[in-house]
């Protein structure tokens, strides 16, 4: 019996997979706990409607994922367009705003999200927010190769105010590293800022950032399973 919180990420996953993959699609598969129902369910389709799909994994924990289910596994160099990504998020605000990479995964996530025709989010109803930071405290994930992390932190401290923190490892001593070999800086207690786009771009161009959990119009419908069973659905609102 999953909890309701549980159970929202799961109706919002199958949802996704329901509606949004069809037979001899490429998939980008996204990373964390909500996309964990979603592969479940692909692979239940799979199985029943014999469908033919390649997945693309976005991080080593999706690649198990497809391994285990016995999924098609694709990569890039095979597949570069993709006809869906499906995969969650930390929080999504009033405009589609999306922060990205609790699980430190947003790189290669944002580079599959990029090659797919659409990007469709699944996630509980406590990712809904109205700005950025109103719901998901931890920050917005910043990849950043290890040497950089000192002057990188510095000049987004100074640069935009608020804390920046190295992510530190839980069973391991030190900081966190990326499937990609980087280090994450969190970047905490920001200030409300109107023009996301410009500060992804600038901290985009300091040397040593490799991306940003930003995600910003890429996502075109996110679907939020509620705690009563139902799920909200918010799209795009210029038809991104
Ligand atoms: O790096 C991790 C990813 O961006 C996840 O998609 C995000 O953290 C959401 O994960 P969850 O479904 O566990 O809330």
């Amino acid at each position: 019996m999953l909890s309701p919180l549980e159970a929202a990420k799961q109706t919002a996953a199958h949802k996704a997979i329901n509606k949004h993959v069809e037979n001899n699609f490429v998939l980008g598969i996204g990373s964390g706990s909500t996309i964990v129902y979603a592969v479940e369910r692909l692979a239940e389709r799979v199985a029943k409607e014999n469908l033919e799909v390649v997945c693309i994994p976005t991080s080593f924990q999706a690649k198990q994922l497809i391994v285990k289910h016995g999924l098609k596994l694709g990569s890039l160099d095979t597949h570069p367009i993709l006809d869906v990504c499906i995969d969650g998020a930390d929080e999504v605000d009033a405009n589609l705003n999306i922060i990205k990479g609790g699980g430190a995964c947003l790189l290669e996530e944002k580079i599959i999200a990029s090659c797919a025709n659409g990007l469709v989010i699944i996630a509980d109803y406590t990712k809904n927010s109205t700005k950025l930071g109103d719901q998901y405290k931890k920050g917005i994930p910043i990849e950043v190769v290890p040497m950089s992390y000192v002057p990188v932190r510095n000049k987004i401290r100074n640069t935009f105010g608020g804390e920046v923190n190295l992510r530190m490892a839980v069973a391991k001593a030190g900081p966190v590293i990326t499937d990609n070999g980087n280090f994450i800086l969190d970047w905490v207690n920001f200030k409300q800022l109107d023009d996301w786009k410009e500060v992804n771009t600038a901290i985009r161009m300091i040397p040593g950032v490799v991306e940003t959990g930003l995600f910003l119009q890429m996502a075109k419908i996110v679907y939020f399973g509620q705690a009563d069973g139902t799920i909200k659905e918010q799209t795009a609102k210029d038809g991104h």
